[in-house]
């Protein structure tokens, strides 16, 4: 299993090129099974959670060609198998995303239930209440998760109206509703850049659909697919990640590819963090001033803090001066990186939704678990600044959704070895 090991002390700078965004790649590839016509994608991030969605595509007949110059095309023609059993869920929980293309373009799916993860039980049940909208019936039954269309004209377009902004669950809608007929209105949709470049890729695709990123999506339906191309947009949360790894060490880097407006309410908590993020030419750039203020920060659903920056903002947190209150909204048990922090000295104290860092701690190298990809960034970022040598173990959890982490940080100048092996 790979482990990395980062010597701290090192100041980051130079450039780091973002890559595509894991969170809209792996629904975009979900998407591809909707039409029987061609989608060539760009900007595909090399991460291993896109690895493991092409295998599942492969598995269910997709054709995948590349990638060729940075693209790849796929071809949904020979769709042989509507079903993902637990041995693909359990792999990636974005694999439930395949749920409603199936439903959408054959009438029928079977899917094992996603369990939870080290963040929270992730229940899917607005998912199937998007599709029960649009007239699918639900099965459940020994954890597998049955949904059948209407014999007669398939999906109908209808009213879904999502108890929360759940990201997945939008594109369950969407891409549910593409293949329906008549209209459909997604309301209370989550409005996160990768539900506007789903959104994007469908419509390319031939998709009648307006409103990603407001509360309101409409979909007018049915389809009439066309071959399509699209780049997806860059990582906001990898973007992120590399402005809060520059504003910890004091050193500063070009995030090319990153953009303000995704970042949402990221910039202003940095700001009053005494960071600030500005645009440069290619990307955007984080400049600190004397050190570190702490700040409350609460997640939330976009434009709100992302909570796939927390941890990462966790750690610039030690470093700070004062008290910071992070609270936690999105997911249940957010947190498990806390322990590890404190075994490298934060001082965090957790309880519920909530943990309070008092900084700025000396942090001191050590071995550290990652439990998640988030998770396991902020132990790395912890590294680059703490006395001596961190050990970063589980790395495959940060390959899930960092491409080349240690590579885009060594150019920087940080100090930073992968290790295969015992
Ligand atoms: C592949 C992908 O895009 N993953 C992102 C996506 O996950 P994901 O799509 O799973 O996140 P959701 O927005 O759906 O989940 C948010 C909250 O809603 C709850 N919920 C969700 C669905 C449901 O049917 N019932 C329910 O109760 C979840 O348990 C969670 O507490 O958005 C999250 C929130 O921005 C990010 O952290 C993940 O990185
Ligand atoms: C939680 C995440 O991903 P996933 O939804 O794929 O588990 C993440 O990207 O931080």
């Amino acid at each position: 299993m790979d482990r990395l090991q980062i010597e701290g002390g090192h100041r980051l700078d130079g450039s780091v090129q973002v890559a595509g965004a894991k969170n809209a790649a792996l629904p975009i590839l979900a998407a591809s099974l909707l039409s029987d016509r061609d989608l060539v994608l760009g900007n595909l991030p090399a991460v291993t959670d896109v690895t493991a969605m092409l295998e599942l595509l492969r598995e269910f007949g997709v054709r995948i060609d590349g990638p060729r110059q940075g693209r790849l095309a796929l071809h949904a023609t020979g769709v042989v198998n509507t079903e993902a059993t637990w041995d693909i869920v359990r792999r990636m929980r974005a694999s439930f995303l395949v749920l409603a293309p199936l439903v959408a373009r054959f009438g029928h799916a079977r899917i094992s239930r996603p369990g939870g993860c080290s963040i929270g039980t992730r229940p899917v049940d607005l998912h199937l209440e998007a599709l029960a909208a649009l007239g699918a019936s639900v099965e459940t039954a020994g954890g597998v998760i049955d949904v059948t269309a209407p014999k007669t004209g398939g999906l109908q377009g209808g009213r879904i109206n999502l108890a929360f902004p759940s990201v997945g669950a939008t594109h369950t809608a969407m891409m549910a509703a593409t293949a329906a007929r008549g209209e459909t209105e997604i309301v209370n949709c989550a409005r996160e850049p990768e539900i506007v470049d789903v959104a994007a890729c469908l419509a390319r695709m031939g998709a009648r659909i307006e409103g990603a990123g407001t509360h309101r999506i409409r979909v007018e339906g049915p389809t009439l697919w066309r071959p399509a191309e699209h780049a997806i947009l860059p990582d906001r949360i990898e973007a992120g990640t590399y402005l809060i790894a520059a504003a910890l060490t004091s050193g500063q880097v070009e995030v090319t590819g990153g953009r303000l407006e995704h970042l949402g309410g990221v910039c202003e908590v940095l700001d009053a963090a005494g960071v600030t993020v500005f645009p440069s030419d290619r990307g955007l750039i984080a400049e600190r001033h004397g050190p570190l203020r702490s700040v409350d920060m609460t997640t939330g659903p976009f434009p709100a803090f992302p909570t796939d920056l927390q941890a990462q903002f966790m750690t610039l947190m030690t470093q700070a001066e004062g008290v910071s209150t992070i609270r936690e909204t999105v997911f249940e048990n957010r947190f498990m990186h806390v322990p590890e922090l404190q075994r490298l000295g934060a001082t965090i104290e957790h309880r519920g939704s909530v943990a309070r860092v008092r900084g700025p701690s000396p942090l001191e190298g050590a071995s550290v678990m990652a439990t998640d990809l988030r998770a396991s960034m902020c132990l790395v970022l912890a590294g680059l600044v703490a006395r001596g040598w961190t050990t970063v173990n589980r790395v495959y959890h940060i390959d899930r959704g960092y491409e080349d982490v240690e590579g885009k940080l060594r150019r920087c100048g940080a100090r930073i070895e992968r290790r295969t092996g015992a």
